[in-house]
């Protein structure tokens, strides 16, 4: 018997349907009460302001990758929570696309007193059927998910075809045949197969990081440097990640993509929809292959509902949403996540949007 409240770590990589499936959970009639924890790559949090739910409680952790920087502050917002006792039922904690859940997972082992009070449910890693394949030829950390997860959603199915799929699979479970896997679209799936499973078996996780439980300081021994921050008068910020290296945390080896960037843009006058969708489209058309997520919120001229604009790759979405709130302010925001980003095309391009 124990009281300790589960946690459930979602990853997968970028743009793979961790916010679809963290929305799915909150809309439905749950009956408990979730506080939810988001980590994103870039700096203006986008995904904190799409989560629905009105109840529960999210906090923002942004700019820098939840596996190391930002581990401290995963510390410190769980010891919050914990001083909370009886207010929420279960942790989520959706990671950013290019997170290893290795160290993330270790928080809960390793810091006494988160490990007194939270216990790692399940590592739910949720993957993109349509990606996948090439996700697993130049990102480490796709890998990494596949591996350290307890439950595995293959989603998109709607976009592959049945063979794909079936190859898909057999790629997953030659990374890990243990997980428990699913075949989903939208992320829909039962709650009861993605929370309180209480599947997370270190036993299992340590045969794949034999240093797993290794508590040494991981803030003393690292020294990479995540790269800087412009901020520039026209408002738009660039953030590089950049790790040149394997590093090692807590004992446990853990790599970033170094070409990874994301460029960030907003502006407080309306966008002309006519212009933007156009040049979103060529972009993508011809950016694709670098440009791995986009995502935005944005005010369109004589439209009084946020537009949410997403994409992956090439395959864009969006959809008008709520209606902009009164005291809220009408800014668009938009990222692009990717490597070797033409940075002055999109900034320029984002700028002749404007109404
Ligand atoms: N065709 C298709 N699109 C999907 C499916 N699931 C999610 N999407 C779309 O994929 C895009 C990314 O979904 P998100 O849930 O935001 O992905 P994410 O993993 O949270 O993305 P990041 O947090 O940016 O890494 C959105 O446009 C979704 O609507 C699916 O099963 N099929």
């Amino acid at each position: 018997m124990t009281d300790k409240i589960p946690v459930t770590v979602l990853t997968g990589y970028l743009g793979a349907g961790k916010t679809t499936l963290l929305n799915r959970i909150l809309s439905e009639e749950h009956g408990r009460k979730y506080a939810v924890i988001v980590n994103e790559f870039g700096e203006i949090g986008i995904d904190n302001d799409l989560v629905v739910g009105a109840d529960e409680e999210v906090f923002e952790m942004n700019n820098g990758c939840i596996c190391c920087t930002v581990r401290g502050d995963l510390m410190r917002i769980l010891a919050d929570l914990m001083k909370r006792n009886g207010k929420f039922d279960a942790i989520i904690v959706e990671t950013t696309g290019l997170a290893d859940p290795a160290p993330v997972a270790q928080t809960f082992f390793v810091d006494e007193n988160v490990g007194k009070k939270t216990k790692l449910d399940a590592v739910v890693t949720v993957t993109d059927a349509k990606w996948l394949n090439d996700r697993l030829k130049d990102a480490p950390e796709a890998k990494n998910q596949i591996a350290f997860a307890d439950v595995i959603l293959i989603n998109k199915t709607d976009l592959v075809s049945p063979d794909e799929l079936s190859e898909i699979e057999a790629r997953i479970r030659g990374i890990n045949p243990y997980a428990k896997l699913h075949r989903t679209q939208r992320a829909q799936i039962a709650l009861s197969e993605i929370l309180e499973r209480n599947a997370f078996d270190l036993d299992r996780i340590l045969d794949i990081e034999p240093a797993f439980l290794e508590s040494k300081d991981h803030d003393h021994d690292h020294h990479h440097d995540h790269g800087h921050d412009h901020h520039h008068d026209h408002d738009h910020d660039h953030h590089d990640h950049d790790h040149k290296h394997d590093d090692h945390h807590g004992g446990i080896k853990h790599y970033h993509d170094e070409e990874m960037q994301s460029i960030s843009l907003k502006t407080d006058k309306p966008l002309d929809a006519d212009k933007f969708f156009p040049w979103v489209e060529d972009l993508v058309q011809k950016e694709g292959p670098n440009i791995l997520r986009s995502k935005g919120i944005l005010s369109f001229k004589d439209e009084d509902r946020r537009f949410v604009f997403q994409g992956v790759h090439m395959i864009l979405d969006g959809d008008h949403q709520r209606p902009w709130k009164e005291d809220e302010k009408r800014q668009s925001r938009i990222v692009f996540i990717g490597r070797n980003l033409p940075e002055q095309l999109i900034t320029e391009g984002f700028e002749g949007c404007i109404a």
